[in-house]
């Protein structure tokens, strides 16, 4: 077995080995657990690693094996670099630089793009298409289907896509398929919405930023909103539904659900426009959200 440490960098800490970066690991992997909203257990599932294992490297006092990271970086869905300190680049300078590019919202981007040269993307590459991103509860679904009912455009929910597509539940599919399948659909749903439909609303799945590929995609093909809620307002709706995936068999709930907020607001944030739809009732929510896409068509 290859390992990321040498023996030099090994240090003992009251009986447990933890070597340079151990704590930097640590702390990335933890961040895109919560940013990917999976339990330990999920993720250990997921990526064959033992929960205990997971324990220790989330503690910082583990020493993975670069198999070891591979699995889990995939579980993740995100690259093995991204797991590693300075996000896997030697020069700290660009280390920097490529941090700030992922926290920055999209027009500074677009910005730092012309100034390489890159041609960014064109706005009409959007259409008449609005994406509404955001926490379970946050009012994708059904702000969704009133939006398009009051446009009068086709309503989509890639996660209920994605299940006529494959024929069986998310959950058989992540179960038998695996998490790379179900980024696979996800991914070739939107694809296909957006070639057959200039105007459409469209809910994306709950943790889609926690696929950078697929969440890229969606910025680029739909003027994306982050609906916002108070995480008092995310339980309650969601406990109000009967559904407590999220949540199911955890005490400290209310504590994860302000972990995967703060961990993915950096995220959410990146949405071409933002509405707090706490604290008022559902119509003028509806009409609030009107008001932000035509503020998109102008
Ligand atoms: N102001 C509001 N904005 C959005 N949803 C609200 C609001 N007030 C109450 N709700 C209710 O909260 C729930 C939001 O759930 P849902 O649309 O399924 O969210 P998501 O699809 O994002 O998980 C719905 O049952 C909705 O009727
Ligand atoms: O935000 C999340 O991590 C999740 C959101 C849910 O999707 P919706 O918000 O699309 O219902 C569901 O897929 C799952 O419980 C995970
Ligand atoms: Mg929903």
């Amino acid at each position: 077995m290859k390992y990321i440490a040498t023996m030099q960098d090994v240090t003992i800490q009251s009986g447990q080995a933890s070597f340079v970066g151990s704590q930097e690991i640590a702390q990335r992997i933890r961040s895109a657990r919560a940013r990917a909203g999976f339990t330990r257990k999920q993720l250990a599932a997921a990526s064959g690693a033992s929960e205990r294992y997971l324990a220790h490297l989330e503690a910082g006092t583990g020493n993975p094996s670069v198999e070891m990271l591979l699995a889990i970086s995939e579980a993740l869905g995100m690259a093995m670099a991204e797991l590693l300190p300075m996000g896997g680049e030697r020069d700290a300078g660009v280390a920097h630089a490529a941090q700030l590019l992922r926290r920055a919202p999209p027009e500074r981007v677009r910005e730092a793009l012309a100034w390489l040269g890159e041609r960014p993307d064109a706005v009409d590459g959007k259409g008449r298409r609005v994406a509404l991103i955001g926490l379970r509860g946050a009012g994708k679904s059904s702000l969704g289907q009133a939006l398009a009912d009051r446009l009068s455009v086709p309503f989509f929910e890639i996660s209920k896509e994605v299940e006529q597509r494959y024929g069986g539940s998310i959950g058989v599919l992540l179960e038998i398929n695996g998490p790379a399948a179900l980024r696979r659909y996800e991914a070739d749903v939107l694809r296909d919405i957006c070639r057959t439909n200039a105007a459409a609303v469209i809910a994306a799945p709950g943790a889609v930023v926690a696929d950078g590929k697929l969440f890229d995609q969606l910025l680029r093909e739909t003027w994306t909103v982050w609906l916002q809620a108070t995480p008092e307002d995310h339980m309650s709706r969601v406990v109000a539904q009967g559904d407590l995936r999220p949540m199911t068999g955890n005490r400290t709930a209310m504590n994860d659900l302000k972990a995967i907020l703060a961990a993915r607001e950096a995220d959410y944030a990146r949405a071409d426009a933002r509405l707090d739809t706490s604290g008022q009732d559902f119509n003028h929510t509806v009409s609030m959200l009107e008001g932000v896409v035509a503020s998109f068509a102008g």
